[in-house]
Parts: structure tokens; C-alpha cells; sequence
């Protein structure tokens, strides 16, 4: 249904989109995730047709994007910045001000209500909590019913429960049957949304899988983290049962091994021979954030 190909976005001479190719398949919800500046905003708005490539190929449902961006307004929903609102219209009015422009909309109280605005139907927007106004965003994005959403970050700058919702009505469009493509620099949105996640780092897509087999390419699929207060036992880390690798982050060690219980119970020996005491000790399973670190050598989000 998206098809990309080899597409490249160059500003003052830095290819900051370069090279990017993929294929979305209908009904799925596809990623794109990536640490700011990656190039995700660039990618998604030259595949709504809003920035022109300077090489490379689009199709959505079979029309050429790259020629022919006007023809897939109609076909897709993009979702504004909420920024972008008009703070002196109430919810109603802004939905009804979007459902102008197209040839049809859904009906008003539909969408207050499967976008959780019911009661926030004559509020102005200014007066609209983050989360309200986000939603209110991605209600615009929908309001002619379109088969594909684009959202460019949705939840950035919301609090978990706010994003909790959000996370929801995205789900609860994706069992409508659009696709969806967002971006996000969040793993654990990328981990609970997405069906595919395609990593962009520095313009270009490193690695696209599910998030489940992004997570099992990974040599080791366990992290133990501490803090020692002497560095001495560190050279023979490497050597304990499973470890794979040994980062240093702030202050943390963290182990990363394919035998977990193993390299536990060898690094608890280990500190107990030398006299040193581990803080912090825990341990989690592999996430996407290890993928991107694996990959680049660098984090995803800031700490
Ligand atoms: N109109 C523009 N003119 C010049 N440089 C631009 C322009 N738009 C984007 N860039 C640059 O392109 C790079 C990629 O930006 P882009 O917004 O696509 O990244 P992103 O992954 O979406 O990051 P963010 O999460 O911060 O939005 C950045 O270095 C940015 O400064």
C-alpha cells in the first residue's frame, strides 16, 4: 500500500534523508523510530506529498506520491501539530472547520466520542489539556475517514496517562483497519504499538523487523545493570558465563548476556571473593533502546 524506494531529502548540501526504502502493508501499524534529527519528520512528510524528494520513489495505493502528491490528500489523514489548532474555536467547531475541506466527513458526534471529547465539545481549544488537544489533533487527521494516518510524534510531551489513552484510540483505529505510520522517539511506543519498526539513525533506515524480532537479533537478549564502587573487578566482567558485551553507562555497568541467570549468580560470586559491593543490582530483558545502542553505539533518549 506505501511503497518507498531509495529516497533522498538534501538540505544545504547534507543528505539528511538518504537513501530510505520500505514498504508498508495495509492494516499495519508501521514505525519509524529514531533519535531527533534522524530525518523521521523529513521521511513521512515528503510520503504525504508536503516536502518534495530530491530523488527517489513513493506510491500510496498504487499513485505516484513523488508526481502526483494532490491525488492522496484525499486518501490520507495527517495529524497536526497541536500547536496548529486554532485556540479560539471549541472542539466542535474545529472538527467541523477540517470536515469542511473535504468532499465527506464523519458525523461530529462520532468522532467526540471515539476521540474521548464528548464533554469537551463547546471548550475552546486553548483551554484544552495536553492530551485533550492531541486528541483533538488526531480526530482532524480522521475526520474524512481515511484508510492511512500519519502521526508525526503523537505523544511527545504527554504524561504516561495521557499517553496510555492516546495509545488506545491509535490501537482502536488500527481495529478499524487503517494503517497507521507514525513516528516517535519513544521505544516503548514503538514496543506497544507497532507491528514493524523500521530504526533510522543519520538519514538512513538501519534495521526494520517487529519489534519482538528487532529484540531477538540481538546477541544477548538479558541486561544486568550496577554500580560498583571500585572499578577493579571490570576486567574480568567480559569473562563471566554469557556476557556478551560490558558498557559503561553513567556511572552503571551493564552486562549484556544470552545466559542471565548464569552471569548472575558468576558476578554475585565473583564480587563476594573480591570484597565488593554491587548497588543498584537489576536486571531487565532486551528492549528496542538496546537495539539502538547495539546498532550505533548510542542511546535513543537522553536519560
Ligand atoms: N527545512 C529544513 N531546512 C534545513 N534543514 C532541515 C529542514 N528540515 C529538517 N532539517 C534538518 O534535517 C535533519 C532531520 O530532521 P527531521 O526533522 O526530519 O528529524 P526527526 O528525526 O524528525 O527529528 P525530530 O524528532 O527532532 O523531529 C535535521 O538535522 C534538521 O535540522
Amino acid at each position: 500500500m506505501i511503497r518507498v524506494r531509495n529516497l533522498v531529502k538534501r538540505y544545504g548540501g547534507i543528505r539528511v534523508v538518504d537513501g530510505v526504502g520500505f514498504d508498508v502493508a495495509e492494516g499495519e501499524v508501521f514505525g519509524l523510530l529514531g533519535p531527533n534529527g534522524a530525518g523521521k519528520t523529513t521521511t513521512m512528510e515528503m510520503i504525504e506529498g508536503l516536502r518534495k524528494p530530491d530523488s527517489g520513489e513513493i506510491q500510496l495505493f498504487g499513485v505516484d506520491g513523488v508526481r502526483e502528491p494532490d491525488k492522496m490528500k484525499e486518501m490520507i489523514g495527517v495529524q497536526l501539530q497541536s500547536t496548529a489548532l486554532f485556540d479560539h474555536l471549541t472542539a466542535e467547531e474545529s472538527i467541523l472547520l477540517y470536515g469542511s475541506f473535504y468532499r465527506q466527513m464523519r458525523p461530529v458526534d462520532e468522532l467526540l466520542k471515539a476521540f474521548d471529547l464528548e464533554e469537551k465539545r463547546k471548550t475552546l481549544v486553548k483551554h484544552l489539556s495536553g492530551g485533550q488537544r492531541q486528541r483533538l489533533a488526531i480526530a482532524l487527521a480522521v475526520v474524512h475517514d481515511p484508510r492511512v494516518i500519519f502521526l508525526d510524534e503523537p505523544t511527545t510531551g504527554l504524561d504516561p496517562k495521557a499517553r496510555r489513552d492516546l495509545w488506545r484510540i491509535i490501537l482502536t483505529l488500527k481495529d478499524e483497519g487503517r494503517t497507521i505510520f507514525l513516528s516517535t522517539h519513544y521505544m516503548e511506543e514503538a514496543e506497544q504499538l507497532c507491528d514493524r519498526v523500521a530504526i533510522m539513525n543519520a538519514g538512513q533506515v538501519i534495521d526494520l523487523d517487529s519489534p519482538s524480532g528487532l529484540i531477538r537479533q540481538l546477541a544477548s537478549d538479558s541486561v544486568i545493570e550496577f554500580a560498583l564502587e571500585k572499578k577493579a573487578m571490570e576486567v574480568s566482567l567480559r569473562q563471566l558465563r554469557g556476557v556478551k558485551e560490558v558498557r559503561q553507562d553513567e556511572g552503571l555497568i551493564l552486562l549484556l548476556t544470552n545466559d542471565l541467570r548464569g552471569t548472575l549468580s558468576e558476578l554475585i560470586r565473583t564480587a563476594d571473593q573480591e570484597e565488593l559491593a554491587l548497588s543498584g543490582l537489576r536486571t531487565r530483558t532486551a528492549t528496542l533502546e538496546d537495539v539502538f545502542l547495539e546498532r550505533t553505539g548510542k542511546r535513543l533518549t537522553e536519560k
